[in-house]
């Protein structure tokens, strides 16, 4: 599928993650090293989760944030699509998410829309501080329409919370846009500031999960999200914890 597409690759991008792992080991490593690594357990799932928006509001921010614990402060726009791998655990199962990062700008469509049809999830990002960004979330609805499964779970997420000062969108106008789209929940995020980004990625999953049958004691299923990783930090400026979406 990849050599189809153009597909730009980033230092430490998702080229590795697929069939990752050296289960066979290496000629380099003694026998001893090789009887004493346990096999990782198999995932049990494999989901594919989408990042679209327009151009520069933060979606491989997002992306890499979640996936590596990293931000770039001056990134190269994204040609084409590119993807990264995380393996989480949610409602004790372990799910391989491949993360499909589109590029924002509209003479990538014809590649990207390739990649709506595959997504159990699907995260519209804008930022907070451009309104074009949010005018555009209309087009963003059409692509999904068309191209993306109909029972994709569907998250719009507001970034660059950390620029509060420069904030142009409020909370209420992209409230009122999400609670006009069916099952759509919505968020506000910081990939610069590490805010609500695993809330973002953890809470699709989740509700992605809660439609698939599983085999798990209910109990089990109450604790499941946001255990994986501590509650993070949020900043003096941002809004308590009640505001937030995830
Ligand atoms: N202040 C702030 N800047 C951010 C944030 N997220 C991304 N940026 C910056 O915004 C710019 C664009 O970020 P990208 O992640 O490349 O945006 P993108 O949506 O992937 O852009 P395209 O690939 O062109 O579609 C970069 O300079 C980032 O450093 C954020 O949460 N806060």
């Amino acid at each position: 599928m990849e050599s189809r597409y153009e597909i730009q690759r980033r230092a430490g991008g998702g080229a590795a993650g697929f069939g990752g792992g050296s289960a066979t080991g290496s000629p380099a490593l003694g026998a001893s090293a090789r009887r004493r690594k346990t096999p990782p357990r198999p995932a049990d799932y494999k989901l594919q989760v989408i990042i679209i928006g327009s151009r520069g509001v933060g979606k491989t921010s997002l992306m890499e944030r979640f996936t590596d614990d990293t931000f770039c402060e001056a990134c190269k726009s994204t040609v084409g699509v590119d993807f990264k791998i995380k393996t989480v655990e949610l409602r004790g199962k372990k799910i391989r998410l491949q993360i499909w990062d589109t590029a924002g700008q509209e003479r990538f469509n014809s590649i990207t829309s390739a990649y709506y049809r595959g997504a159990k999830g699907i995260v519209i990002v804008y930022d907070i501080t451009k309104q074009e960004t949010f005018d555009d979330l209309p087009k963003w609805m059409k692509m999904i329409d068309k191209y993306a499964s109909e029972d994709a779970e569907l998250l719009l997420v507001g970034n660059k919370l950390d620029c509060e000062a420069d904030r142009i969108i409020t909370r209420q106008q992209a409230e009122r846009f999400a609670s006009r789209i069916s099952g759509m929940r919505f968020c506000e995020a910081s990939a610069k500031d590490n805010f609500n980004v695993d809330e973002i990625f953890l809470k699709l999953v989740d509700d992605i999960l809660s439609k698939m049958p599983l085999e798990v004691p209910s109990r089990e299923l109450s604790n499941s999200v946001l255990s994986l990783q501590p509650e993070p930090e949020v900043p003096p400026e941002l809004p308590p914890p009640r505001m937030r979406c995830c």
